[in-house]
């Protein structure tokens, strides 16, 4: 993979970059901005920007991958890749844009690094660029060929046809293509991106899971407004709820996303917290909708006190997969929200929970809660190629890495 010759370089700089890439990252978008406003327009998602997510993605990935080369030197990051490469695929990422950031990227090396990058630093650290750079636009490419698309065919306008709030802060809209046309295929667990204009005229992207299974001509997603502790407050899930209503049109893609649940007649177990729910309704409406006769358990943990997020869809969709079991936790009041299904107090436990023998799990809401998890199925001699986990947003590698760990 990495050449004699680079390698023992990016063993020796890896320590400083990897000190550095905070910065580097930083000076890098703000210059890649400065020359190019219109990847603002509808590819990056400025809200992780403000926030510093996204500049500590790049950092992380890098510095994931350069790591990698040097002490897996066979094989390359699969899950880390797919992610990403997924995710660029649903912006309708094309390969001369890794020519654009690959040359904002190493001006910012130079920049914050100064006389230290030498000319064998800086082909040491091409190399690296260009090495995940080209695994990247192959499987985009692949990625599009297998969707029928050409990278500038992602995005169509789609209508609003249903708007229908879930609990405090969270709405679920179905969407049906504008023109009339079929919808291309999507696969359980998978999302889209969806795009529209903010107030000051620019197109902001984010990525939501399918909350209802493909029925070959709509798209549901269920959308929680934002709140973050830091940065900006969600300003496109807010225009979600605020400024779009039925019939108004919104770009969405083609759906991408790895984490899929595969034709298999194992059990399985879905493990989701509050709006995590939102992929496994999804499986679930799709086991439904095929007649599956799979072992499900799926395990729910909420704030709300309320009626749950897709409660009706989930609890019809229960009904019609005949082994299906629910457990939901209620991690604010303890209080037991009543209904047929077994309702606990406080913040989801799994180790009282039967594991069917030879299952499959699929994890999804905030990441310390699937490290947790995970940890707890680790600890119960669960496998971790059994152990799926989708991470929304740019802390997706050093969170994955952490989660390896864990
Ligand atoms: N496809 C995907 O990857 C998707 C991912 N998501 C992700 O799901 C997450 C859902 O967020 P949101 O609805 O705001 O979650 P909340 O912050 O509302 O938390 C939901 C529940 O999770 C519990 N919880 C939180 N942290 C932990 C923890 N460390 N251990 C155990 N339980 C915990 C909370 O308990 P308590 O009240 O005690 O804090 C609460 O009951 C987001 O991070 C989002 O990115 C969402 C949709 C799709």
């Amino acid at each position: 993979m990495l050449s004699d010759q680079s390698r023992p370089v990016i063993a020796a700089t890896l320590p400083v970059v990897g000190e550095n890439l905070g910065e580097i990252t930083q000076r890098f978008y703000t210059h890649l901005f400065e020359a190019h406003p219109e990847l603002l327009d509808g590819v990056f998602n400025r809200g992780n920007q403000a926030g510093g997510r996204q500049q500590e993605a790049l950092a992380g990935s890098i510095a994931a991958f350069a790591g990698h080369l040097l002490n897996k030197a066979d094989e390359l990051p699969d899950q880390l890749l797919a992610r990403i490469s997924h995710k660029h695929a649903s912006l309708g990422v094309r390969p001369e844009q890794y020519g654009l950031v690959h040359e904002h990227l190493m001006w910012a090396i130079v920049d914050v690094l100064g006389a230290a990058v030498t000319a064998d630093v800086a082909a040491a650290w091409d190399e690296v660029y260009w090495l995940m750079a080209n695994v990247l636009i192959n499987q985009e490419r692949d990625l599009y060929r297998t969707a029928g698309l050409a990278s500038t065919e992602v995005w169509r306008e789609w209508t609003i046809t249903r708007k229908t709030a879930e609990t405090e802060g969270v709405v679920t809209l179905v969407l049906e293509p504008a023109d009339g046309a079929a919808a291309a295929a999507s696969l359980p667990g998978q999302y889209v991106s969806v795009r529209i204009p903010m107030q000051d005229g620019l197109l902001q992207p984010r990525q939501y899971s399918l909350s209802r299974a493909d029925d070959g001509s709509t798209r549901q997603i269920t959308v929680k407004r934002e709140r973050p502790a830091t940065g900006p407050q969600g300003e496109v899930s807010a225009a979600l709820h605020d400024r779009f209503h039925l019939g108004d049109r919104v770009q969405v893609s083609a759906p991408f996303g790895e984490v899929v649940l595969r034709p298999s007649d194992r059990p399985l177990v879905l493990a989701s917290a509050g709006v995590g729910i939102t992929p496994h309704a999804g499986m679930l409406s799709h086991l439904a909708r095929t007649g599956s006769q799979r072992s499900v358990t799926f395990l729910h943990v909420d704030r709300n006190p309320g009626p749950a997020i897709l409660q009706r869809q989930i609890q019809e969709d229960l009904a019609g997969v005949p082994s299906a079991r629910f457990v939901a936790w209620d991690s604010t009041s303890g209080a037991f929200r009543g209904g047929s299904h077994d309702r606990r107090p406080g913040r989801m436990n799994i180790d009282p929970i039967a594991l069917p023998e030879g299952a499959e799990y699929f994890l999804c809401g905030p990441l310390p809660f699937m490290q947790g998890i995970r940890t707890s199925l680790l600890r119960r001699g669960v496998s971790p190629r059994d152990i799926h986990y989708e991470v929304f947003g740019p802390d997706l590698w050093i969170a994955d890495d952490v989660a390896q760990a864990a």
